[in-house]
C-alpha cells in the first residue's frame, strides 16, 4: 500500500454496487473517492461534495490511481479506456462481458494492475474451491447451476454462475446446466447442484447484503495499488486460495 491514500475513482457510481462503495469507502482513511462516474452524471447523496461527471465527459475525470467498475457491459469499454490513458490501475465487478471485453482485461493488465471478479464475496471465492473439487470427484454427475437475483438484473446467466461452470469445468465434470430466475430484490444466491444415481450434492451461497461485495472491492483495492502490471485474482490476493 502506498503511503499517501488511493484515488478512486467509481465508475457506475449512481448505482446499486456504486452507492454501497461510496458508503463504504469513508470507513477507509487509506482511500480517498476523487470522482464518480455515470452514465446520466446524476449526483447521489452519498458523493455530495464530490465531482460527479457524466460518462460522455468521463475524460475530463481528476487523477486517480485506481478505477473501481461496476457499471454495466455497455459502459466497460470507455472505462478500460480511459485507465489505459491514465495509466490507472482497475478493479471491476462488471458482469455481462464478451470475450473480447474478457481480452482487453488481459492487453490492459501488461500496462496497469488489474483484478476483474465476477464476485467479491468470501463465500463465492470459497464455493468456487469447493464445486472444482465436487466436479473432479464426481465426474459422471449432472451438474446444474441455479442463480437467482433482484428483477433489475441485465445479464443472465450471472456472472457468478458462469465462473462456478469454469469451476466445474476445471475440476473435469459434466457441463453444467444453468437456470436464472429474476424475482423482487434478491441480492444474489447461487445453487450447485450435483445429481448423481440415488443422491444428491447442493452447495449453496447467499448474498444478503451488497455491502459484502462493496467491502470486498474495496479491500481488493487497497491490496492492489502499488502492484505491478498484472492479472490479479480475488480469491489469491485476499483469501490465499490458488486456483
Ligand atoms: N462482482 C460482484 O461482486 C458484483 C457485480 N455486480 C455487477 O455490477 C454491475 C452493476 O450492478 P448494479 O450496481 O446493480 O447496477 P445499476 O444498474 O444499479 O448501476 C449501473 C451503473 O452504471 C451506470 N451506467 C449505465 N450505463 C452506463 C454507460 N453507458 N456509461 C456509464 N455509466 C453507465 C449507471 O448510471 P446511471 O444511473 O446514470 O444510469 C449506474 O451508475 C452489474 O454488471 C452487476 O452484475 C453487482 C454486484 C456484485
Ligand atoms: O447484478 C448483481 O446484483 C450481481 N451480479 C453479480 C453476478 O452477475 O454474478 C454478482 C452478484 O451475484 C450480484
Amino acid at each position: 500500500m502506498p503511503n499517501s491514500p488511493v484515488r478512486l475513482l467509481i465508475h457506475g457510481a449512481s448505482g446499486r454496487m456504486g452507492r454501497a462503495l461510496l458508503r463504504l469507502a469513508a470507513e477507509h482513511g487509506d482511500l480517498r473517492v476523487v470522482a464518480g462516474i455515470s452514465r446520466s452524471g446524476r449526483t447521489p447523496p452519498e458523493l455530495s461534495g464530490l465531482p460527479m461527471l457524466p460518462a460522455a465527459h468521463m475524460g475530463e475525470a481528476p487523477a486517480f490511481d485506481l478505477m473501481l467498475d461496476f457499471s454495466l457491459a455497455e459502459a466497460f469499454d470507455s472505462a478500460v479506456a480511459l485507465c489505459r490513458s491514465r495509466s490507472a490501475g482497475l478493479v471491476s465487478g462488471t458482469t455481462g462481458l464478451s470475450a473480447t471485453q474478457k481480452q482487453a482485461l488481459d492487453t490492459l493488465a501488461q500496462q496497469v494492475p488489474v483484478l476483474w471478479s465476477a464476485n467479491f464475496s468470501a463465500g463465492v471465492a470459497v464455493l468456487s474451491e469447493l464445486v472444482r473439487q465436487a466436479a473432479a470427484a464426481l465426474p459422471e454427475w449432472d451438474v446444474d447451476i441455479v442463480e437467482s437475483h433482484h428483477v433489475h438484473k441485465k445479464d443472465a446467466p450471472s456472472g457468478t454462475a458462469l465462473a462456478l461452470g469454469a469451476a466445474v469445468e476445471r475440476g473435469g465434470g459434466r457441463p453444467p446446466a444453468y437456470s436464472s430466475l429474476r424475482a423482487g430484490d434478491i441480492v444474489g444466491e447461487h445453487l450447485v447442484q450435483f445429481t448423481g444415481p440415488g443422491e444428491r450434492l447442493e452447495l449453496t451461497h447467499r448474498a444478503g447484503s451488497r455491502d459484502i461485495f462493496a467491502r470486498g472491492a474495496l479491500e481488493a483495492a487497497r491490496r492492489l495499488a502499488g502492484r505491478p502490471p498484472g492479472s490479479y485474482r480475488f480469491a489469491e490476493l485476499l483469501l490465499g486460495l490458488a486456483r
